[in-house]
Formats: C-alpha cells, structure tokens, sequence
C-alpha cells in the first residue's frame, strides 16, 4: 500500500510538470487559438541554457534565471516574428507554424549540443521525507507546490485582472478591445511571454532530474496538450487537475506493471496521454461544427488536370537521368526523394484535399510495412502478396485514425494524430520483439515476377519503381481532384456544414480522405523498409512525421508536384545531397523548418502554388489571347434543360409538431406545429433572436429537437442533415457558407452529383468530364450564372454570391426549400428578382419554400401564410394581412406599449417599417 502512495506522490510530481507546460499551452491557446507544438521545444531550450551556464561557470541561480528569461525571450520573439504576421490565418496554419518553431528550436539545440542528453547539477533539495509512509524527495514535492500555486495565481490573474480581461476579449472581439484603449498586439505578446516562461520553467525544473535532452523534454508535451485539453483549453484549474490525474496513472501503471497481465506492455504508462485525449475528445467532439465555428481559408488547391504535355518528357528525363546519367550516391538521393514524395502525397490528399492536419503519417504507414517485412520474413509470403495485405491493413488503420476527425477538427486533430504516432512509437515500433529493433527484420531482396530491383543491388531499378509509384500515385491524386469525391472532400475541407446541407456525407468524406491517404502512406512506408534486406523501425518515430508535414508545406500542400518539391527536403534526398555538397549538411533540418515559417508567413500557397501562379501571370501577359480562348472553355459540361422547370414531381407535405429546442436555460424553438406543401410559400417572421435559424436548424438536424419533423409521413427526426438533405428538404444559410475553394460550377456539382462507391473509385482511374445534370441545369439559367461557372466564387459579386447559394440549394432539386434571410444586403432590383424568383419557384417548381426574411414587405408579399415568432414560440400563424394586423406580432415588434400597438394596428405599411427597424 505505501508503495502504492509512493508511486501517487511520485506521480503527481511529474503531474507538476505536465501541469506547467498545460498552463502555458491554454495561455497561448486562449490568446491565439492556435496549439503551440513548439512549448516542448522551449522548455528544451531553456534546459540548454542551464547546460551552457554550468559550462561557464555561472552561479547557478544565476543560470536558472537566465533560463527561465530565454522562455520570456522566446515567447515574445514567437508572437512577434511568427504570430503576428499569421493573426488572420486559420488555426490549422497557426499549428503548423508552431510545428516549424519546433524543428527550429530542435534543429539549433542539436547543431550546439548534439544528441546526448546532458546533465545539469540539481539546485532543489533532494533530501526526502515520509508521507503516509512513503519516502520521496523535497525537490518533487517543491515542483508539485511550484504548479498548484502557479495554476491559482492564473485562474485569479485570467479571471480578476484587467489583463485577463483582455485576454479573453482579444480571443473574444479584437476591435472592442482596441475601442477600449488596449493594444491586442500588447495582451497578445503578453501572453506568449508567460506561455515562454511556463515552459522555461517546466524545463528549468525537469533538467536536473532526466538530464536535458530532445526526448526526454519534448515527451512533456503529449501529457500536456492531454490535460491542457482536459481543461477544454481554457479551464486552469481543470487542466492542472487533468494534469496530477495522468502523471498519477502513469506511475501507479509502472508500479503495477510488474503485475502478469501488464508485464508484456512495459511502454503503456507513455500510452495512457493518447488514450485519455481520444475519449476527451470523442465524447466532447460534435459531426458538424456549430453556427459560431469560423472556417478559415487553407492554402490554394490545384485543378488537377494532367497535362501529358508536361509529364511525359518529366518522367522521360527523370528515366534518363536515373538509368544513365546520374553517379549512384544522387540515384539513391533520388530514391529518398520520391518515396518521401508519396509519403507527402497522402498528406496532399489529407491536408490539402481534406483539410485534416495528421502527424501521424509515417506511424500509420509503418504498421501496414511491418505487417508486410513480417509476412515475407517470417511466414515466407510472396512481396506482392504481402504488400496486398499489408496495404489492406492500411484500411481499418485509417479509419480508426479517422474517427476523431469525425468529432473534431483543425488543431486539436493534430494533437490526436501526435498522441496516436507516439503511441505506435511507445507499444509497436520500440517492441523489439515486434521490430527486430537495431538488427531489424530480414527482408531479403525484394523481386516481382522475377525482376529483383533490391537497392542494395541495382540501386536504379528501386529507383524507377519509386518513380513510376510516384507517377501513378499523383495521377490517381489528381483524377481525385477532379472527381466527385474529391469534390466532396474539398466542400468539407472548406466548410463542413454547407457540405452537410448539401447531401455530402461529410464523416464518410472525412473517413474515405484518410483510409485512402494511409494507404498511400502505407506504400511509401513499405519502400522505406524495404530498401535494405534487414527493415528497420526504429526511425519511424513521431518527428519524422513532422518532418513530413513540413515538406508538404513547403512544396505546396495543395499541388501533385509540390510533393516532389517537398520530398528534397527529406534527410537524406537531393536537397539534402546538394546542401551536403555544399558543406552545410548537418543544417538540412534547420534549413526545412525555417523555410517552412517562411512559407506560412509569406507563401501559404508553397513552392508550387506560387510558382504555377507566377506562371500563369507570365503567360496571360505574352499570350492574352491564347488566355482568353482557354478560358472559353469550360471545364464543366451543362446538360440541356428539357421541357418544364424540374421538380422532385409528386406533393409532398413537410408535417412539423411540437418542435422544441433548448440552449441550456434558453428555449429558443418552444412547441411549433405547422404544415408546409409543395408549391406553398410560408414566411416565417420574427424580431432578432426569435429563434427563426434555431427553427430551420431543427428542421434540417443541425441541432438536437424534441417533436415530431415528417416529410410525407417519413419521421425526420433523429436524422443526420446530410440524409434529410437526400429526401429533399434542402437549406440555406444567412452567411452563405459558399465553397471558397471550388468554382462556381465546382459548387453547384457539389449539390447535384449522386456519388456512388463505385463511381467514386472509378473516378481515380478513369476521370471524365463533369456534367451538370438534373435540376442544376435548369437552376444555372434560372440564375443566369452560365457564364460564371469556371470562376471562383470569390469573383463574383456580393448579389450574384447570394444567387449562388440559392442556386445551388435549388441544384439538389429540393421538395422543401429553407431560405434564410436570402435578400439580406441586396439592392432594391436584386430584392425584386428574388422576389419573382421565390414565387417562381414555388410555382412553376412545386417546391415548398419557407423564407425567414427581415425584408416585412419581400416577405408578405411573396408568402402564402406567415408564421411570427418571438422567443421561440409561434405569436401568429395566418394569412399575411391577419399577420399584420395580429396585436402580439405587432407588441412583439413594439414592446408592450398598447398606445402603439393600437396605432400600428391597421396601419400596415407603418408595421412593416417599424418590424423592419426592430428586426434589424
Ligand atoms: N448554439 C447556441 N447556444 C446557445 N444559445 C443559442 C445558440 N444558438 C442560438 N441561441 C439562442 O437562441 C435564441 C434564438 O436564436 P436564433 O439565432 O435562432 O434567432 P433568430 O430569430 O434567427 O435571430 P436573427 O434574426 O438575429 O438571426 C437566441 O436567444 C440565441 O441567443
């Protein structure tokens, strides 16, 4: 039992730290909303500080302040260099910035230090006391006490003083702040220099007891971003809980680890981080973002064409060069490169196409190769058999990755991948038994069909096998580009509940980006192990995954080719090569990780992006008419519109009962019935917070409802939006929510294609031109918007973007069309072509439309009937002259002034103004 404690104080020492380092994290997150990847970095740096005093002979309090001030320095040198210019960039950009300060951090403490961990004289007490019959030493119970006291001095701070205050605004409103006097760029650099001084402090504190090193400081960061995320990232006082919880699990995990049944996981202690983050973040996770979630723009997107023009004399020269001309030691460069390459593909796929951030990739790949080195080295499987299976294992992997990215996005995402790399690192890829560890596995030489291309013998040919998968990988990425699919993906990479209202299965999209991009990764991991007859594990550790997120950066995380670009930047690819030609090898690292800042801050798009872009500059300016003529072309086919407006035929009824629904203490929908049929328009009115968005929401299954929603019968309830969007009842939405990243026709596809499995897969290998089939056609002349197809939303203007998010509800050929506020910002002309078009759709398409409008008048004169709402609950629901005239509708416009609700009564034109004024 004393043990038992011992290891629990223990534990709750080491919590201490985690502690810490989860402070500064929610500091950094609350400021910026970004995850700093790099917080373990800095308290390594600060660990070489103390390290280089010693050397000096500086007086150790001395050396222990100037550490903990490098944090400060850091922190502040981080928000000014790198946070500022990335302010408005999305906090997936942000996280990858963080990842590029870390390489930095770590790539310099190498080149100084090396890798040897080195020791630091201890400056705590290390005499030991009892408690509860436990022996353990002062210096961990001072650490313990550093954390609990430095987590109640922020909670007061953040909560109490008008600089927490701030802080929170900043996050909250940057230009209130700025209205009330204070600097946003001020709080912001504040809080990085306390972040930077938690992590100093963490490592200040850690360095003597395990000695400074890059793993033994940067392993503090998983149970960090753990607890700090137990604190939803915000919460001090939680996340210090989180914190103690995890260091003391971990420990009692190594005392009972001697028990039979944990003996064979001796590493599970360093596992318990990930798992705990996993159920944090799938029970709190939600499918779809709320209302309030702001998607920020991602980097730029190939077309995806490929252009034989250009490939075929590529890989003819590559053939060239790798067969003949190149010397061996660039050939096996060359290797390096291409098999980091589609390692980079599948992140092409994952972060460029479907937006989700993995540092996992390496990790994910490595199981699928071991499952293959084992096959051929211990049961004697055939290599293309063994690599069938092992790329199969690539299936269920990704889907189990992929699962949290089902609940949760950007960011915290990245954290799950790191956690999963690390526990792959912790339980398969360091169990010798499993690995062979330094010896490895015994491949042998790997042939197909009787053609052996083993590196060790015919370096070349390995060289053109990692050509031609390269080659075949990237066409498959780029058909995937360009199908439905891929389509698909990009919609949810771009906004997850527009894709949703559309009919996308944005989960399935979710999980089919990142099964498909673990198998490339898979493939990719399997030409590592195999290029030497023993397959060695060990270097599929978690940085390297964050190596190859870097190189996906840099070359352009969007575009095929930025893959190849990024894999030169591989240890030991051309870049490498050329640099080590130059005498700078031991630099490589640093040089990728500052690149890759200097990519986020000044070339989001990478090498690329930029370069096709420059490209195309130069060649409108020398051949504007060629230009002109290319354009003409569209990339989309519009299929004829036959005969009459379309229309899903048959009336239906959209029957509503009872429908509630509650924010905590707020009933914003409270009991509304109504019925809606084909070709009627109902108008659903209201003053501001009424809970007209909140009704539309229930009924399209953005947020839980009590009551009954049918369409004919058919209970909707309990529905995901994407299914209900498939029986046809279709929405759009205040803000729009266009797809930035698509076309114009690129967006109404989206709406209109069906997608099936097989067309889905089909597709990679066999792409056709896109078709705009059924109601699309017929919604692309209702709106005029033929000749915009091949253009980007963003071209287009602010009326035209408003017809366009009509457009491309009314492309999936809705039986209830849900409008919200769709005149809101249109012009006079515009509201009444809108108007028109409403009745027209109703009408002559037999959709049942209901319009939330502000516009009284737009709405009273297009409805059938109106439904007035006013804190929740229906105040009037009749024809649009009994509305106006309704004494609640008017007090719920006027307050409860009976003088002016009898003047507004009969006066309806003075109504509409008055309900227009306070609506808005
Ligand atoms: N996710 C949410 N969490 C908590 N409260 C919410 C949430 N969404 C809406 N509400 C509250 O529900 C009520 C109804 O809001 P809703 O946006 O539906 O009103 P509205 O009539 O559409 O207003 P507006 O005309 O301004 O768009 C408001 O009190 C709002 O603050």
């Amino acid at each position: 039992m004393s043990n038992a404690i011992h290891f629990a104080i223990l534990g709750m020492a080491s919590g201490g730290l985690y502690a810490l380092m989860a402070l500064g994290l929610i500091v950094v997150h609350r400021t910026s909303g970004a995850i700093n990847f790099a917080h373990g970095a800095i308290a390594v740096t600060a660990g070489y500080v103390l390290v280089y005093c010693e050397s000096k002979s500086i007086p150790i309090l001395v050396s222990v302040v100037l550490a903990i001030l490098s944090g400060l320095v850091l922190g502040v040198l981080i928000q000014l260099l790198v946070m500022t210019p990335l302010r408005n960039a999305s906090t997936l950009t942000k996280a990858i910035s963080t990842l590029g300060i870390l390489v930095v951090l770590q790539a310099s403490a190498q080149l100084k230090f090396g890798s040897q961990p080195q020791l630091v004289e201890s400056f705590l007490p290390q005499n030991g006391v009892t408690i509860f019959g436990a022996y353990v030493t002062v210096d961990y119970l001072i650490m313990l006490a550093i954390a609990l006291v430095l987590a109640a001095v922020l909670w007061v701070v953040y909560r109490r003083t008008r600089f927490g205050l701030a802080t929170t605004a900043v996050s909250d409103n940057e230009e209130a702040l700025g209205t009330l006097g204070w600097s946003s760029t001020l709080v912001a650099r504040g809080n990085w220099a306390i972040a930077g001084t938690l992590a100093a402090l963490s490592g200040v504190l850690l360095a003597p007891t395990t000695g400074v090193s890059l793993p033994s400081m940067t392993s503090l960061l998983l149970p960090a971003l753990a607890a700090a995320l137990f604190g939803r990232l915000s919460s001090f006082p939680v996340a210090t809980l989180g914190a103690l919880l995890i260091g003391v699990i971990q420990s009692e995990l190594t005392f009972y680890g001697q028990a039979p049944v944990l003996r064979d996981l001796p590493n599970l202690p360093e596992a318990v981080p990930f798992l705990l983050i996993i159920v944090i973040l799938v029970a709190r996770g939600k499918t779809l973002p709320t209302r309030d979630f702001v998607e920020s723009r991602l980097p730029s997107l190939g077309s995806g064409r490929v252009r034989l023009r250009t490939l075929l004399p590529a890989v003819l020269v590559a053939v060239l060069l790798i067969q003949w001309m190149l010397p061996l030691e660039w050939v096996m460069a060359t290797t390096s490169t291409l098999i980091a390459g589609i390692i980079v593909l599948s992140l092409v796929l994952l972060i460029g196409y479907a937006g989700q951030l993995s540092l996992a990739q390496l990790s994910i790949g490595g199981l699928g190769a071991l499952v293959t080195a084992r096959l051929v080295a211990s049961a004697d499987w055939p290599l293309p058999l063994a690599v069938l299976v092992g790329l199969a294992v690539a299936v269920p992997v990704g889907i189990l990755v992929g699962l949290p990215a089902v609940r949760t996005r950007g960011a915290t995402l990245a954290v799950v991948t790191l956690g999963l790399a690390a526990a792959l690192n912790s339980l398969v890829f360091s169990t010798v038994k499993l690995t062979g560890g330094d010896v490895g596995i015994d491949v042998g030489f790997p042939s197909l069909l009787g053609f052996e291309f083993d590196e060790t013998t015919y370096p070349r040919r390995y060289a053109l096998v990692a050509l031609a998968l390269f080659v075949l990988v990237g066409i498959a990425l780029c058909n995937l580009r360009r199908s439905g699919l891929g389509r698909w993906m990009i919609s949810v990479r771009s906004n997850e509940r527009a894709a949703a209202s559309l009919g996308v299965n944005v989960v399935g999209a979710k999980l089919a980006a990142f099964v498909m991009s673990s198998v490339i990764a898979t493939l990719g991991a399997i030409l590592v192990a195999f290029r030497f007859p023993n397959a060695l594990f060990t270097s599929f550790e978690p940085f390297q995954s964050v190596n190859y997120v870097v190189q996906s950066v840099i070359g352009g995380v969007g575009f095929v080719p930025g893959a190849a670009a990024g894999g030169m930047l591989e240890p030991s690819g051309l870049g490498s090569k050329a640099i080590h030609s130059a005498g700078l090898g031991d630099w490589l690292t640093l040089v990728g990780g500052l690149l890759l800042l200097l990519t986020v801050i000044f070339n989001p798009d990478g090498m690329v992006g930029s370069g096709l872009e420059q490209a195309r500059a130069v060649k409108r300016k020398l051949f504007p008419a060629k230009a002109s003529s290319h354009a003409a072309k569209s990339s989309i086919a519009v299929q004829s519109v036959v005969g009459d407006a379309p229309g899903r035929g048959e009336a239906k009824v959209l029957a509503v009962s009872g429908l509630t629904v509650q924010f905590g203490a707020v009933t914003a929908v409270n009991g509304v019935d109504f019925e809606l049929r084909s070709g009627e328009v109902l108008g659903v009115i209201g003053p501001n917070g009424a809970g007209k968005t909140t009704l539309i929401d229930a009924l399209t299954g953005y947020v839980p409802s009590k009551g009954s929603v049918t369409l004919d019968g058919e209970q909707l309830q309990g529905t995901a939006p994407h299914h209900r969007s498939r029986l046809g009842v279709i929405r759009s939405f205040q803000s729009l929510e266009l797809f930035e990243d698509l076309s114009v026709g690129e967006n109404l596809l989206v709406a209109s294609e069906k997608l099936t499995f097989r067309r889905a897969l089909g597709a990679m290998f066999w792409p056709k031109r896109p078709a705009l089939d059924g109601a699309a056609p017929a919604a692309v002349q209702e709106f005029g918007l033929g000749d915009a197809l091949d253009g980007a939303p963003g071209d287009l203007s602010y009326g035209q973007r408003r017809l366009l998010a009509i457009s491309r509800a009314v492309a999936c050929n809705p039986t209830v069309l849900l409008l919200d506020e769709p005149a809101a910002g249109l012009d006079d002309v515009d509201r009444q072509a809108l108007k028109a078009l409403v009745r027209r759709l109703s009408e002559s398409w037999g959709i049942a439309v209901l319009l939330i409008e502000h516009d009284v008048d737009l709405v009273m004169s297009v409805s059938d009937r109106i439904l007035a709402l006013n804190f929740g609950t229906v105040t009037a629901h009749a024809s649009p002259e009994e509305v106006r005239r309704h004494p609640e509708v008017i007090r719920s416009y006027l307050g409860e002034d009976d003088a002016a609700v009898a003047a507004g009564d009969g006066c309806t034109r003075g109504t509409d103004e008055t309900m227009e004024r306070s609506a808005q």
